[in-house]
């Protein structure tokens, strides 16, 4: 199991000139294995709601559960990715992949089968022995959620991954984050600023308000597993595009 409950969790930062309060109040339970994309206006405190998730954070008042059990801190059960790549330039894209299985004292074997296999779902099997400076932004993010899944965390926390990539290569990772996602279900929390990324790949959307972040609208989504690219051209695709559209405008216009 991996459900993550946020319950009335205040976050305050602050320095000698300044405090910010970036969450206040801030609730939403995320079910098992259940993905679900974050939007909101720029600032507004997704990248701290889930530092928090990841125990990168602390909370100021409130709490964060996994499965009941308070976040104290970073761990194993939860692999976080975020825009900017996070592969080791020094080792190959093997073992970039094994580095964490390595860690946690996984067996040679184990871990070769384990690289082998998320190698192959995201599409890098030919460049398993390639260092990260041979390949393009996109296969880098590729060798990073191979590397996030290959620790086998039941939580993939997702910080803007595809959002330096151009729309084609970007469209390419929604396949192979899909791909790996119906491989191996996690609960997956995916912030993003891209609405149409957001409903490919989410079960539910998330819409945040300015700071401090709270929970402004959720949208179901009521696509299927089985979803391809061009579901974007689909009416209710963009009916509901503009439903979130309208909703991020609603709290954008509220905040100036
Ligand atoms: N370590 C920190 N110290 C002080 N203030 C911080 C810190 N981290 C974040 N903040 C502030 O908290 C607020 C929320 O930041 P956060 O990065 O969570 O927003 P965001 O919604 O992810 O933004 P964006 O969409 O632009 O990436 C901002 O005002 C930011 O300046």
């Amino acid at each position: 199991m991996a459900q993550i409950t946020i319950d009335s969790v205040a976050k305050v930062f602050e320095t000698a000139r300044k405090r910010t309060v970036a969450l206040d109040q801030t609730s939403l339970t995320i079910d098992h294995h259940e993905t679900v994309c974050v939007v909101g206006p720029s600032g507004c405190g997704k990248t701290t709601m889930l530092n928090l998730i990841a125990g990168f954070l602390r909370p100021t008042a409130g709490t964060i559960t996994l499965d009941g059990r308070t976040v104290g801190g970073p761990a194993a059960d939860r692999a976080v990715v975020f825009q900017s790549d996070a592969v080791f330039p020094w080792l190959t894209v093997a073992d970039n992949v094994g580095f964490g299985p390595r860690m946690q004292g996984m067996a040679r074997a184990v871990r070769a089968e384990r690289i082998a296999r998320f190698l192959d779902l995201v599409g890098l099997s030919d460049f398993a022995k390639a260092y990260p400076k041979e390949l393009s932004g996109g296969m880098r993010k590729r060798v990073d959620l191979a590397r996030a899944y290959a620790s086998g965390p039941d939580v993939l926390l997702l910080d803007e991954p595809f959002g330096a990539l151009d729309l084609f290569t970007k469209e390419s990772m929604w396949t192979a984050l899909k791909r790996v996602a119906d491989a191996e279900p996690k609960t997956i929390v995916f912030v993003t600023h891209d609405i149409e990324e957001a409903l490919f790949l989410g079960d539910r959307v998330i819409v945040m308000t300015p700071r401090p972040a709270r929970v402004h609208g959720i949208v179901d989504v009521p696509f299927g597993p089985d979803r391809d690219l061009d579901l974007r051209a689909d009416p209710g695709f963009q009916a509901l595009r503009m439903t979130i559209a309208h909703s991020l405008r609603e709290v954008h216009d509220d905040a100036s």
